[in-house]
């Protein structure tokens, strides 16, 4: 479905990243991640167009996605932070993207009801909260019922009842066959989530592995335990405090 070849991309001098191989397939739900500033965000960017890398190449359904646009209407996206008009509610909002996006398919409005944002139609978006902001943009990924759903630390920010809300959707999805791609550092939120997992650092793709396979090579019933067991067999020596994680 989505299939990224020999990606490079600097920025300035920094090189984000480093010849990135990877392939996504319908059904999947992969867990990116790794420190700050390895590159998680650059490379979703890049699968959306919203980066251009400058090496390489990345094909949505066997087609470059380089000056494409309409294989987005395929994707989801929920932004690490979305930003929207200051003065727009959220109403208009959601209006806005449904008369902009004018598509035939059948809304999918689960995480409306779910989280009632239909009580706060007429708050303005400069007066939301960063978690209510956070649900605003997962109503406007799952909305158009999409193929592919992109997210970038969706549960940032949310409430533990909404976060819950989230992750239901999530699987419901994933039950569906669509394929879900989602960076987190709260690796113990992924435990039910996830199919498969791949660990960049400093650009590169560290491992990529299917989530029982990488259990079943550790001995280890969590994600957050497994990757930890990985990374000491990996680097015995050396004890780098950018590879902390979260549990
Ligand atoms: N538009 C840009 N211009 C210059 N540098 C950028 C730009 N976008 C990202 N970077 C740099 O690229 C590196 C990778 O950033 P990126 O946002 O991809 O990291 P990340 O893995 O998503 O990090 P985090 O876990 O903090 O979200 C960082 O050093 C960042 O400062």
């Amino acid at each position: 479905m989505i299939e990224i070849k020999n990606i490079n991309k600097k920025f300035g001098k920094l090189n984000v990243l480093n010849d990135v191989n990877l392939s996504f397939k319908k059904g999947e739900c992969i867990a990116l991640i790794g420190p700050n500033g390895c590159g998680k965000t650059t490379l979703i960017k890049s699968i959306l167009g919203m980066v251009l890398p400058d090496k390489g190449s990345i094909e949505f359904n066997g087609i470059s996605v380089l000056g494409a646009y309409l294989y987005r209407e395929n994707i989801g996206y929920m932004p690490q932070i979305g930003r929207y008009p200051d003065n727009m509610t959220i109403g208009q909002i959601i209006e806005m993207i449904k008369k902009i996006r004018n598509s035939n398919e059948d809304l999918d409005e689960d995480l409306l009801k779910a989280f009632e944002l239909e009580k706060m139609f007429d708050k303005k978006m400069r007066t939301l909260s960063g978690g209510t902001t956070q649900k605003v943009s997962a109503v406007l990924a799952f909305l158009f019922n999409p193929d592919v759903l992109i997210l970038d630390e969706p549960t940032a920010g949310l409430d533990p009842l909404a976060s819950e809300i989230l992750k239901e959707k999530i699987i419901k999805e994933k039950e569906k066959g669509k394929l879900i791609l989602i960076t987190s550092h709260l690796l113990s939120e992924l435990d039910d989530l996830i199919t498969e997992i791949i660990f960049m650092q400093d650009g590169k793709v560290h491992f990529h592995k299917k989530v029982a396979d990488l259990k079943e090579e550790t001995n280890e019933d969590k994600i957050s335990k497994a990757i930890a067991n990985i990374l000491k067999q990996k680097q015995p020596e050396t004890r780098n405090p950018k590879l902390a994680i979260v549990s």
